[in-house]
């Protein structure tokens, strides 16, 4: 059992009841509308205080500073583009990481280790079924950002990204995304470049604390805005797969963490 979440109006607890499928379906309508969902209160009002808790002091001492310049695809380069051209702006992103092997039996793990989660969100996304990782470090990560610090613009390299949001902070550390801003088909470098340069509207949405976040990233550009303020904001990212016994390279690890093991 899982003793975290909010099974009241989310009984991911009963795979296949009336509930749960109403659930499922309402959240796949969503996914398909606006290309995420969020479900607000998913993690029980009065475990939340104690979730944040005990990730904090491992934030402060523990983890990792990842500080990078990137472009909107991670890339150095896109063939057909040249190398001035506006959508390849590279921007800050800044965050304090930790990993799961960082965590103990902290909530967000027993989370990820329940496997209801999974298959809730297999159900959600459509997948016959999901797997959690065997990558000590990515299975499930926690970032902290504080003042100034941000989530550049970028597309994901995976599907779908779930995120459980800890603590918000005062103010910024924003949500803001721009749909479906390229496709299989048209990479829209001139809608990118717009959007990097200030000329479209982003939605932006205002997440609270213990809510819930399935994403698909992968077309729809998104960022987090910079935190102000003396409070940080703190999520957690949990990595499902479509097959089991998922682990990154060495250099993957080292790039994202700082460290191989
Ligand atoms: O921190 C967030 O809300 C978004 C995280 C995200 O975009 C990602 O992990 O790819
Ligand atoms: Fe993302």
């Amino acid at each position: 059992m899982c003793d975290h979440i909010n099974l009241q109006d989310y009984p991911l607890d009963q795979p296949g009841s009336p509930k749960w499928i109403a659930l499922v379906d309402d959240c796949k309508a969503k996914l398909a509308k606006e290309g995420l969902f969020n479900l607000a209160a998913f993690i029980k009002v009065d475990a939340l205080p104690k979730a944040v808790a005990e990730l904090k002091p491992v934030l402060e001492a523990e983890a990792f500073i990842h500080a990078r310049k990137h472009n909107i695809y991670f890339k150095n380069e896109i063939e057909e583009l040249p190398a001035d051209h506006p959508a390849l702006t590279k921007f800050e992103t800044s965050n304090r990481t930790i990993c799961a092997d960082q965590m103990g039996q902290a909530a967000v793990i027993q989370l990820y280790e329940w496997s209801p989660f999974a298959q809730f969100l297999a159900a959600v996304m459509d997948k016959p079924e999901l797997f959690t990782m065997q990558d000590p470090l990515a299975r499930v990560n926690v970032m902290g950002y504080h003042e100034g610090q941000a989530l550049n613009w970028h597309f994901d390299r995976s599907e779908f990204t779930t995120t459980l949001l800890l603590q918000a902070p005062e103010v910024g550390g924003e949500f803001e995304y721009d749909q479906d801003l390229r496709s299989e088909d048209d990479p829209n470098y001139a809608g990118v470049a717009d959007l990097l340069e200030g000329r479209r509207n982003p939605t932006r949405i205002v997440l609270e604390p213990g809510t819930l976040n399935i994403f698909k990233g992968k077309n729809t550009a998104h960022r987090v805005t910079p935190v102000k303020g003396d409070r940080d904001r703190i999520i957690a990212v949990f990595s499902f797969y479509e097959r089991p016994g998922v682990q990154f390279s060495e250099k993957e690890r080292i790039g994202f963490y700082g460290r191989a093991a």
